[in-house]
């Protein structure tokens, strides 16, 4: 019987296992991974899980009888050590397990702080695994002082749960404007507002010197010049794929797992999905750092290793929570030179439309899920709407639909 080794189980492992049965693969499945909870999605962790809203049970992918009623063996808390291309073997310590394809949704950790600068200091935290937040939480306790280091998606998130909360944030940004990886000035500048109208302390252009203290983390050095007196720190500064395994065995990486459009690595029979994978888009090679790229990548994946031969065409969009702000984006906005702003006709609503020349390319909507779902649909139909018919807050969006 063929057997399909799965290292790593979260979203993109459990997503491909579960294809592989819906596609009526009838050979065995293991799904191994180095946490030892069940497949679980992460976005909530730096919202609605840390701010206590969300119970435990909820985060799972699927209940854990999931995996046993369809004959996916689920191993926790076992890392894949080394792989053997050759011999078509993955080892994890001294067990030795064979396998006739294998997937690698190894994802990718979070960066931490150096050590040489106090990163390593109790107190000092990242927001990856379910453990780091559970490991965390306990810290957010009305009028305690957080330094949040990094904002983007995680740093920002983070410090609007910690407002909300009523501990006292102030947040760090080295780049001159937050989400600069991932969004227009001018969604930067609106969400600085948002926070700074939280009572966020927000610093850009602002790094770290260093953090000092005793038994744990008790002052922060920065840039600017400042010393701040810290209770914790969150870094929020980025991820670095998961590819060790991959480099020991020889396979091409670049930035991530080198994946071809149909998720295979440099070696047959070896594929890779999600945030380990950097994938061809557009004529360059990326990551897409995304709850929707994982599943769909290792859905497709999971098709290609019985033989679809069909290529993935990513379709991004992503979304983030802060306060009551609901942020969605479709599309990438890379090579973007120019956005035209479109008011939304709610209080507050409002979305960026970014365009190469006359191409549409990406929609930041901000309380504004038509805007969202009508760019998304252009995008994908690979309609670009004059600029001026945005930019009227009168005109019809819908209008634009074929
Ligand atoms: C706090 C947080 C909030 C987020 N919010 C959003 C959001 O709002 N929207 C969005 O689109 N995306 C969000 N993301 C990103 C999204 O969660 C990731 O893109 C997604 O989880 C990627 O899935 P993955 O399966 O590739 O990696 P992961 O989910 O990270 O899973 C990889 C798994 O592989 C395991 N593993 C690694 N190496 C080995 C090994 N050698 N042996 C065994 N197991 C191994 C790891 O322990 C891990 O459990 C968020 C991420 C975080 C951390
Ligand atoms: N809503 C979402 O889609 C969502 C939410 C949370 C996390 N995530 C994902 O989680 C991952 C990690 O998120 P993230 O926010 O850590 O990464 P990120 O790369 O989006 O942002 C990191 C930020 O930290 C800054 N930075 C880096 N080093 C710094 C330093 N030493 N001092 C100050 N600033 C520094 C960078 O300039 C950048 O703005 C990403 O894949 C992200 O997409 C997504």
């Amino acid at each position: 019987m063929a057997h399909i080794v799965i290292t790593g189980a979260g979203q993109a492992g459990a997503a491909l296992a579960a294809r592989l049965r819906a596609l009526e693969f009838p050979g065995d499945i293991t799904l191994i991974g180095a946490e030892p909870v069940p497949p679980y999605q992460r976005p909530p962790l730096s919202k609605k899980y840390l701010l206590g809203e969300l119970p435990l049970e909820r985060l799972f992918l699927r209940p854990e009888e999931f995996y046993a009623e369809n004959a996916i063996a689920l191993r926790l808390g076992q890392r894949v050590d080394g792989i053997d291309p050759t011999a078509k073997t993955v080892t994890l310590g001294e067990e030795v397990l064979s396998y006739d394809q294998l997937a690698l949704t190894t994802g990718a950790p979070a960066r931490r702080l150096p050590a040489a600068l106090g990163g390593d200091l109790p107190g000092v935290h990242v927001v990856r695994s379910l453990a780091d937040v559970d490991t965390m939480a306990p810290e957010f306790r009305k009028g305690a002082r957080v330094l949040i280091v990094g904002g983007g998606y995680i740093g920002l998130e983070a410090a609007a749960v910690a407002a909300s909360k009523g501990l006292h944030v102030t947040l760090i940004e080295a780049a001159d404007r937050i989400l600069q990886r991932v969004a227009a000035p001018e969604t930067s500048a609106w969400f600085a507002a948002l926070h700074r109208g939280h009572g966020v302390d927000l610093r850009e252009s602002t790094a770290l010197v260093r953090l000092t203290g005793d038994d744990r983390v008790r002052h922060a050095d920065l840039t600017d010049g400042t010393t701040l007196e810290v209770d914790f720190v969150i870094a929020g500064i980025g991820i670095a794929p998961a590819t060790d395994l991959a480099e020991t065995a020889g396979l091409a990486c670049d930035g991530g797992i080198v994946v071809d459009e149909f998720g295979q690595t440099s070696l047959p029979g070896i594929w890779a999905a999600g945030d380990c994978a950097a994938q061809p888009c557009r004529g360059t090679r990326l990551r897409l750092e995304s709850v929707q790229n994982a599943i769909d990548q290792a859905e497709a994946v999971a098709a290609n290793m019985l033989g679809a031969d069909k290529p993935y065409r990513p379709q991004p969009w992503f979304w983030s929570d802060q306060y009551d702000v609901k942020l969605q984006i479709a599309g990438l906005n890379r090579g973007y030179d120019h956005v035209i702003m479109r008011p939304g006709a709610r209080d507050g609503s409002l979305s960026h439309w970014y365009f190469q020349g006359e191409t549409l390319l990406a929609v930041d909507a901000m309380n504004d899920p038509r805007a969202y779902m009508i760019g998304k649909r252009l995008i994908e139909n690979e309609i670009s709407p004059k600029p001026e018919s945005l930019a009227d807050p009168d005109s019809d969006l819908r209008a634009l639909l074929p």
